[in-house]
């Protein structure tokens, strides 16, 4: 809803009131309007203010609305009634301006923003566009070329690039409020003609044509044209232009995804563990000191992760060249990093050492040496005898057993995997490995911190691979298989790649290094050299595909060695290899078309997915989507793999997964898991009622 009040004598004050972010939810829109009609009519008032409760504008439409039937009265009509308004109306802008809370701001006469405001049009970030005069208006007050920039990207501006690209009037760093009521009442009774932003010519701009063109081949089609429209059409024709381009969005697969996930995102920090633990009953301890042990590449992204989040670091290295290499590596990145941000790197917050005994004041110390369970036992013994006994110790192992680990220690309890992912300092993702004797405020504690570095934390349970790399073994292992049956490295990574991946599941190895999948397989007993006949491609009496095994004791070990999958040199190897390899084990291949590619590698993932939400892993499929999508290059416009099965169809997904384990008996990931199959059974409920499906033996199933 919103209030009004009359504040100075003659100022209207509209408030908008919708906690936490103020959305402009259908209530709110009608409060708006109402209020915008009891200050016109109000012979006492001259002018009017537009700001929003809590130090928060408007965080724009309210997304939860969408796919639902629209109710209450729309937006555009609102915006245009404000804009026509005969008392000048002023936006107070605090906190956040975005999307259709922008678009009101763009509605008013004049736009007062606090400094510490942002300001921005994300909606393409949810598949759609800001059509509530959004792609008109802003054009036309800061010019097509910056337009095309904040409608086709959705970023965020400060209030300081705002006032400078003209998109506010004011920047203060007093109340915005306060300063725009008093604003308001120095332009009682000035023209509006001017300030009207749709009644504004678009600002010309040289070689428009081949801006639009260059915009078309990079970004959002519709958002282009929409901008397009702004520039050669008049106002009226521009909306409906707008309109019309909404229209085709609204509904769309990729908008759903977008928003779902929009959601997702957020839901994965209501945590909870199977033993009862919950982000609202957990205190996180604060954690003002942390301790990296182990500066290679990850140790030193976890460094600046850490020091950027304004935390004091004890970078510890016991290599001394190492040591060296690290400190002047991690300078670098923080350099880099504030060149990028405009500002100077914090001094200070690093110290290093040589000595473990560095680490005995941290609060927290996260391990990342040599991914070797002996190393990491030794390790862990030693930090329990240096550190404080209410230190938290965490792994950064990407798929031991943190249980085992944390039995090295006197403490259990305070235990966990914090695994990151590489480039440690720039991913989003945080998997938070809670461990059997994990203490609610060691999970809390690192959901916390992993928030304050800027992460998405998902709470995990402790398993092999953890949620992440469990999945993707099992989509490596279908990779492998096809090439096996036929496919080539270049047809399997094509049809990932057109599905939306950045990159398709060989190139991402070369670039991640084949070695480190070789160690583990080495370690687990699978990865052995010399083995011929049919035992050379069974493993634990199940298919196994000896392929990157293989290649590695060819030394092609990715992008490091100069060759893995592909060739970096002219080097017509692989494809040899491979028809050799097949002929060697009487393998016939055969044509395998982009739907199997897609089907065997990502079905068989979502079936892991099912199984690891069955085994009470993760809390939730918004745990695996977060998971995937911002750690494993799933596209963000499919929602993530979960999501994706959901918009498939369950049932679908166990059919083919069940075609395919026909034709593949000796590969048992590929028989639907209970829990796909009892959601299929029970009528494929939709995604966001699936936790209740799986509560366990109580479910509603
Ligand atoms: C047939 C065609 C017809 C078409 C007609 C349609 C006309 C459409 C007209 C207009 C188009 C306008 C579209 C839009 O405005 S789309 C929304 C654009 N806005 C955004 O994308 C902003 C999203 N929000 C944020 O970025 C942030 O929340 C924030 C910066 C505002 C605040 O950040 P922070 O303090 O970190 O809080 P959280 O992100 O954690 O959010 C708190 C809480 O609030 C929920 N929430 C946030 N924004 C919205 C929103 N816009 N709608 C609904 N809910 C929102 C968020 O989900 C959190 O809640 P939780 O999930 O329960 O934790």
């Amino acid at each position: 809803m919103a209030q009004y009040t009359r504040v100075s004598g003659s100022v209207g004050l509209i408030t908008l009131q919708n906690p936490p972010v103020n959305a402009l939810s259908a209530a709110v829109r009608l409060g708006i309007g109402e209020a915008v009609q009891r200050a016109l009519g109000d012979q006492e008032v001259q002018s009017v203010v537009i700001c929003g409760q809590n130090g928060l504008f408007c965080g724009g439409a309210d997304i939860r609305e969408f796919g639902k039937e629209m109710t209450g009265p729309p937006l555009v009509p609102m915006i245009h009634a404000i804009e026509a308004a005969t008392k000048p109306v002023v936006a107070a802008i605090e906190g956040s301006a975005l999307g259709g809370g922008l678009e009101l701001a763009l509605g008013c006469h004049y736009r007062i923003s606090h400094c510490k405001a942002r300001l921005g049009l994300p909606e393409v970030t949810l598949g759609l566009l800001p059509a509530a005069g959004g792609t008109q208006r802003l054009p036309r007050l800061i010019g097509v070329p910056a337009a095309l920039n904040l409608i086709t990207t959705g970023h965020h501006v400060t209030a300081a690039e705002a006032l400078q690209l003209g998109i506010v009037d004011q920047v203060t760093e007093h109340n915005a409020v306060d300063v725009a009521v008093k604003f308001a009442l120095s332009v009682t009774g000035k023209p509006l003609h001017d300030r009207r932003v749709s009644s504004l010519e678009c600002p010309a701009a040289p070689d428009l044509d081949s801006l639009f063109e260059e915009a078309m081949l990079k970004v959002r089609v519709a958002c282009v044209q929409a901008v397009r429209a702004a520039a050669t059409l008049p106002y009226a024709r521009g909306m409906e232009r707008e309109k019309a381009l909404m229209a085709t969005l609204f509904g769309s697969g990729q908008a759903r995804a977008l928003q779902y996930f929009f959601f997702a995102q957020r839901a994965v920090g209501r945590w909870s563990t199977p033993g009862g633990a919950r982000w609202d009953t957990s205190q996180p301890r604060p954690v003002r000191t942390a301790a990296v042990i182990g500066l290679g590449t990850m140790g030193r992204g976890i460094t600046v992760a850490l020091a950027q989040a304004g935390l004091s670091v004890v970078a510890v290295e016991t290599q001394a060249k190492q040591l060296t290499e690290a400190r002047k590596a991690v300078a670098g990145m923080l350099k880099r990093a504030a060149v990028r941000r405009g500002t100077t790197p914090e001094p200070g917050s690093i110290t290093y050492s040589d000595q473990l005994q560095a680490a005995a004041r941290a609060d927290l110390v996260i391990e990342a040496v040599f991914e070797d369970m002996e190393v990491k036992e030794t390790l862990f013994r030693q930090l329990s005898a240096v550190c404080r006994p209410d230190a938290l110790l965490c792994t950064n192992t990407s798929s031991l057993d943190v249980d085992h680990l944390a039995s090295q220690t006197r403490h259990p309890h305070l235990v966990l995997g914090m695994h990151f992912f590489a480039p440690a300092q720039a991913m989003k993702l945080l998997e938070v490995v809670y461990g059997a004797r994990s203490s609610p405020t060691a999970v809390a504690t690192a959901m916390q911190l992993g928030k304050t570095m800027g992460k998405v934390s998902v709470a995990v349970g402790n398993c092999r691979g953890f949620a992440g790399n469990r999945m993707l073994k099992r989509y490596l292992e279908q990779a492998f298989f096809l090439l096996e049956e036929g496919a080539t490295p270049e047809g399997v990574d094509r049809a990932l790649e057109e599905f939306g991946f950045a990159m398709g599941v060989f190139r991402m190895s070369d670039l991640s290094g084949l070695d480190v999948g070789w160690r583990v397989r080495k370690a687990e007993g699978l990865a052995q050299s010399g083995l011929t006949g049919p035992s050379a491609r069974v493993r634990q009496g199940r298919r196994y595909s000896p392929l990157g095994d293989l290649l590695c004791e060819h030394q092609r070990f990715g992008q490091k060695s100069g060759r893995g999958w592909y060739q970096y040199e002219p080097d017509p190897w692989l494809h040899r290899f491979l028809e050799e390899y097949r002929a060697r084990h009487g393998l016939l291949p055969r044509r395998i078309d982009q739907q199997e590619v897609l089907e065997r590698c990502l079905f068989v993932l979502i079936n892991e997915g099912f199984q690891i939400l069955e085994d009470r892993i993760v809390a939730g499929p918004e745990d695996i989507d977060a998971i995937y999508v911002l750690g494993y290059g799933w596209p963000r416009h499919r929602g993530g793999p979960m999501f994706y099965a959901h918009m498939v169809g369950l049932e679908r997904v166990a059919q083919r997964l069940e075609h395919y384990h026909q034709a593949h008996p000796e590969v048992p990931y590929l028989q639907p898991c209970g829990l796909l199959r009892r959601l299929v059974a029970s009528g494929s409920p939709p995604i966001h009622r699936w936790r209740r499906a799986i509560a366990g033996p109580h479910s509603q199933l």
